[in-house]
C-alpha cells in the first residue's frame, strides 16, 4: 500500500479536488503514479466485468461530468480513468468511448434521487431496507402489483395521487413490513394502512377475521369502517364493525363467524368479547394484520388509556403471520420504544416535523380575560360572519351542555356531542353535522382525534387544550387533505401554565406568536402530566344562563297560574299541580325552540 492508497483510505467519503491541491499533494508525496492507475484498472475492470454479467452496462450522460466524478469518493476517483483506459484497451478502435457506471455508482445515484424525493415530501425513515417511496398510483400497480380495483376505488374517492405517508407506507406494508407511521393530521393515514391490507387480503377466504383495526372512539371506528367499505368495493371482502357487543355475540355464532375478513372496533368492545367465559365468540387466530390507529392514545397508561386492552388483543392474535402497523399524527417515545422492542424488523416513517400542527391551519390565540369574555369573543366571531361547519371544543361534558344552552337562542344551528349522550344521539348529531344541518358542533376531547368532517373551516378551542398533543389533534379537524383551515384558541389567566407549549407548537408550524409567550417558563415533566390530566377550574360559561332564566320564569308563571286556579276551584291537589307544571314546562320548552325539543336536552 503506497502513500496514495493510504490517503484514499483516510479521505474516504470526502470530496477532494485533486487538481486544485495538486501542488500540495506532490509536496507530501501523495500522488497518483502510473502504477497506481494501472493497478486500479485491473481491479475495477474485473469488478466491471462481474457487474456486466448482472446488469447491462448503461452509458449515461451523468458520467460525462468529469469534475463531478473526480471529486467523488475513493471508488469513483479511479473509476473514470479506468473506464476510459479500459474502453480503449479493449477495443483498440476509434469507436466512441462507452462510459459505464458501476453498480455501486448506480445505487448511489439512485439513493440520492430517493433521498431527494423523501426530502421534498418531508419523509424520514428509520429501519433497514426501506423500499423507495412510490410516485403515483400507476407506480403502485407496476412496481408493487396493487390491485387495479383498489386503484379505481381510490380514483373514485377523488384521490389523484398518493399522499406522502401513503407513498412510503404502501410499499413497506405491501412487503409485509411492520411499521410505525407518524404523519400530520388529515394527511391520509387511514388509506395509508387500509390500501396495502386490503390488497394483501385479496378476496374473501371464509377463514374469519384476517385484519383487525383498532380505534380509540366509536365515532372514529365507524368512520374507518365506512372508508374500509368504500375502498374494498369490488374485492368481495366483508368488513365488520362491533357496534353492540350483544348483537356481535349472536352474529359471531359458529356458522357466521368465518364470513368476515376485516374487523374495525374500539379495544374495549373487542376485549369484552374476548373475555367471555369458556369460549370467546370471536376468534383472532387467523389475523394477519393488526392496526392500531391513534397509537399514542391507545398506548396511554392509567384509567384513560387502553394498554391492558391492547395487551389482551395481542395475546388473542395467535397466528404465526401476524404483522402490526401503528399510526398516529403525534409521536410518542413510549410507542417508538415498544415498537423497537416488539416488532419484527420494524420500519418507522415520519412525515414532516414530529408533533407539530398541520401547516394548512391558520392559528390564532385570543386573550379573553375571563369566562364572560369568552362568550363575548365567541359571539363576536359568529357576528362577524363565519362559514359553517364549525367545531367548538370545551373541556368537559358539563361545559358542553352549558355552552349549548348559552348558544341555543342565538339563531345558530348548534348541537353538542359528549359522552353523556346516547349512542343514537351521538350518531344522529354526527350525521346532522356531516349533512350541514348543524352548523356549530360543541364537543369534548371525544371528537379531537381522527374524525374527518369534510370542509370544517373553523375550529374554536373555547377551553384551552390540556396539552400540546391535544391541541395538535383538535386544530387538525380543519385544514385536512391540503384544504386551508383556521383555528382560534381562547385563553384566560387560568391557562397560563399551558400557554408556552401551545405557543411553541404554533411557532413550529409557521405561525406568528409573541416572543414573550415563547420565553415563558417551561413546565416541568410532572407539571405537564398533572396539567394534562387535571383541568383548570373555570367559572360557569355564563353567570345567568338565559335558558335557566327562562325556565325559572316559566315555572314561576305556571305556579302562579296554578295557585289562582286552586283558589278559584278550591280543589286542586299538590300532585296535580306538579303534573300540570311538568306538562306546561315541556310544552313551553318545545315552543321556546324547535331545536331544543329535537335535541331533548
Ligand atoms: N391520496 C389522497 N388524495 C386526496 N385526498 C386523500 C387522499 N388520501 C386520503 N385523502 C383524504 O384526506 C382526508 C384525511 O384523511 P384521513 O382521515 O385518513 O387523515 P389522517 O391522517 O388519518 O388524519 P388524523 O390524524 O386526523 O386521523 C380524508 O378526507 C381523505 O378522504
Amino acid at each position: 500500500m503506497n502513500s496514495y492508497d493510504i490517503f484514499r483510505k483516510l479521505t474516504r467519503g470526502m470530496k477532494f479536488d485533486h487538481n486544485r491541491f495538486k501542488g500540495d499533494l506532490k509536496k507530501i508525496g501523495v500522488c497518483k503514479t502510473k502504477d497506481d492507475d494501472q493497478s486500479s484498472v485491473t481491479v475495477n475492470e474485473t469488478k466491471e466485468k462481474e457487474e456486466e454479467a448482472v446488469d447491462e452496462p448503461e452509458s449515461t450522460e451523468e458520467n460525462s461530468d468529469e469534475d463531478d466524478v473526480e471529486e467523488d469518493e475513493e471508488g469513483q476517483v479511479s473509476m473514470l480513468s479506468d473506464i476510459q483506459i479500459g474502453g480503449s484497451e479493449a477495443t483498440g478502435k476509434k469507436e466512441k468511448k462507452k462510459k459505464v457506471i458501476s453498480k455501486e455508482k448506480q445505487l448511489r445515484i439512485h439513493q440520492q434521487e430517493v433521498n431527494h424525493q423523501r426530502n421534498k415530501l418531508g419523509i424520514s425513515v428509520w429501519g433497514t431496507d426501506v423500499p423507495d417511496p412510490v410516485e403515483t398510483f400507476d407506480d403502485m400497480i407496476v412496481k408493487h402489483k396493487l390491485s387495479e380495483v383498489l386503484v379505481s376505488n381510490l380514483l373514485n374517492q377523488g384521490y389523484s395521487e398518493p399522499t406522502a405517508i401513503q407513498k412510503q407506507a404502501w410499499p413497506l406494508m405491501l412487503q409485509g413490513r411492520e411499521i410505525l407511521g407518524c404523519a400530520p393530521t388529515g394527511s391520509g393515514k387511514t388509506a395509508a394502512f387500509l390500501v396495502p391490507i386490503l390488497n394483501q387480503l385479496g378476496g374473501p377466504q371464509r377463514k374469519g377475521f384476517r385484519a383487525v383495526i383498532l380505534a380509540p372512539t366509536r365515532e372514529l371506528a365507524k368512520q374507518t369502517y365506512r372508508e374500509c367499505t368504500r375502498l374494498s368495493e369490488g374485492l368481495g371482502l366483508r368488513v365488520h364493525i362491533i357496534s353492540n357487543v350483544n348483537k356481535a355475540k349472536e352474529k359471531f355464532g359458529p356458522k357466521s363467524a368465518k364470513k368476515f375478513d376485516v374487523l374495525v372496533t374500539t379495544p374495549n368492545r373487542l376485549v369484552f368479547l374476548l373475555q367471555e367465559d369458556d369460549t370467546p365468540p370471536i376468534d383472532l387466530s387467523n389475523v394477519e394484520w393488526l392496526v392500531v390507529d391513534e397509537s399514542d392514545r391507545l398506548f396511554e397508561g392509567g384509567a384513560r388509556g387502553f394498554r391492558d386492552q391492547l395487551a389482551a388483543v395481542y395475546r388473542a392474535c395467535t397466528g404465526p403471520n401476524i404483522r402490526r402497523a401503528l399510526f398516529s399524527a403525534t409521536f410518542s417515545h413510549d410507542v417508538q420504544h415498544w415498537c423497537k422492542l416488539n416488532l419484527n424488523n420494524v420500519a418507522m416513517v415520519t412525515v414532516g416535523i414530529r408533533n407539530t400542527a398541520c401547516e394548512d391551519v391558520k392559528q390564532e390565540l385570543v386573550f379573553c380575560g375571563n369566562e364572560t369574555g369568552k362568550v363575548l369573543a365567541l359571539r363576536e366571531i359568529f357576528r362577524k360572519g363565519y362559514e359553517p361547519p364549525v367545531l367548538v371544543f370545551v373541556q368537559t361534558k358539563e361545559r358542553a351542555k352549558e355552552l349549548f344552552k348559552e348558544l341555543i337562542y342565538d339563531n345558530i344551528m348548534v348541537d353538542a356531542i359528549h359522552a353523556d349522550r346516547t349512542q343514537l344521539q351521538r350518531d344522529n348529531v354526527v350525521r346532522a353535522f356531516r349533512e350541514r344541518k348543524v352548523w356549530v358542533l360543541i364537543c369534548t376531547e371525544l371528537m379531537a382525534r381522527g374524525i374527518d368532517f369534510k370542509g370544517v373551516n373553523l375550529v374554536i378551542n373555547y377551553d384551552f387544550p390540556p396539552s400540546a398533543i391535544s391541541y395538535i389533534h383538535r386544530v387538525g379537524r380543519t385544514g385536512r387533505a391540503h384544504h386551508q383551515g383556521r383555528a382560534v384558541t381562547f385563553w384566560t389567566m387560568a391557562d397560563k401554565p399551558y400557554l408556552r407549549s401551545i405557543a411553541l407548537v404554533m411557532h413550529n408550524s409557521g405561525q406568528h406568536v409573541p416572543e414573550w409567550m415563547l420565553a415563558l417558563k417551561k413546565a416541568r415533566k410532572n407539571e405537564k402530566k398533572k396539567l394534562s390530566t387535571k383541568h383548570p377550574e373555570r367559572g360557569h360559561i355564563s353567570q345567568g344562563v338565559l335558558y335557566e332564566k327562562l325556565q325559572k320564569r316559566k315555572m314561576k308563571q305556571m305556579k302562579g297560574k296554578s295557585k289562582r286556579l286552586k283558589m278559584m276551584n278550591g280543589e286542586a291537589t299538590p300532585k296535580g299541580e306538579e303534573e300540570t307544571a311538568g306538562i306546561y314546562l315541556l310544552s313551553t320548552r318545545c315552543e321556546i325552540s324547535e331545536q331544543l325539543a329535537r335535541l331533548a336536552f
